[in-house]
């Protein structure tokens, strides 16, 4: 089984990360795709970002009714910021008989030589990346551990929601329905 390794704050997760996912599944050679939610990515510093068990709540809630997709709380348990190196290896070991590649969003590409380990994670995992508006030009484009999946740019972001939240906007069709209503009856992001 092949399986793509997705990996986000997911704070929230919304339709730009389940549109990846699908296309992934649908147009490639994946036959899965597991969302591993990240505690505290290494790069980024956020005051509103939830509680990892809120955030893993919502992933659960957007793709319950998707066979192809699972989610992961390996990271919990594991040190923060949350490495994707460490991840990886921890993961191929607990199932080697599956093969595991990673995805990230195009605007990662251009950072991603800046990750912990980033040869190592594309020698021997690669990367399948979705392209994403506004991402700065990478010479990784052409490498050919790195496949470019030709899909519709979406310009949709976590931090856009957030926004509308607090803004009070709705949120309808950016979000699944069920994770509409959970962050409106928390009162997320307000
Ligand atoms: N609209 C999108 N198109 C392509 N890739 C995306 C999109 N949204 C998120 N991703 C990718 O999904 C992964 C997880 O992203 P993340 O959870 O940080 O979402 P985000 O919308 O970028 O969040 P934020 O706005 O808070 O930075 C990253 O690899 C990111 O590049
Ligand atoms: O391993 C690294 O050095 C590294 C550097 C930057 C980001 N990441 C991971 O990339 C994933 C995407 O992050 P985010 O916050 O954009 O959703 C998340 O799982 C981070 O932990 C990992």
């Amino acid at each position: 089984m092949k399986i793509g390794l997705f990996f986000g704050s997911f704070n929230p997760i919304h339709i730009g990360h389940l549109i990846v996912a699908n296309t992934m599944v649908e147009t490639t050679d994946l036959d899965r795709v597991w969302f591993i939610v990240s505690p505290q990515n290494p790069f980024k510093k956020q005051k509103d970002l939830l509680h990892e068990f809120d955030r893993l709540d919502m992933v659960e809630k957007a793709i319950f009714d998707n066979a192809n997709f699972s989610v992961s709380d390996v990271e919990f348990a594991m040190t923060r910021p949350s490495y994707t190196i460490d991840t990886l290896l921890l993961l191929r070991q607990k199932y080697p008989k599956h093969d595991f590649v990673l995805i990230i969003g195009g605007d990662n590409l251009a950072d991603f030589p800046k990750w912990k380990n980033a040869q190592q994670i594309l020698d021997e995992f690669g990367l399948y990346v979705y392209p994403r508006p506004q991402s700065k030009p990478s010479d990784l484009q052409m490498h050919e551990r790195v496949r470019m999946v030709e899909a519709p740019l979406l310009d949709i972001s976590a931090t856009f929601i957030r926004k509308c939240l607090r803004l009070g906007a709705s949120v309808r069709y950016l979000v699944p329905q069920e994770v509409e209503h959970y962050l409106l009856q928390k009162k997320f992001y307000l």
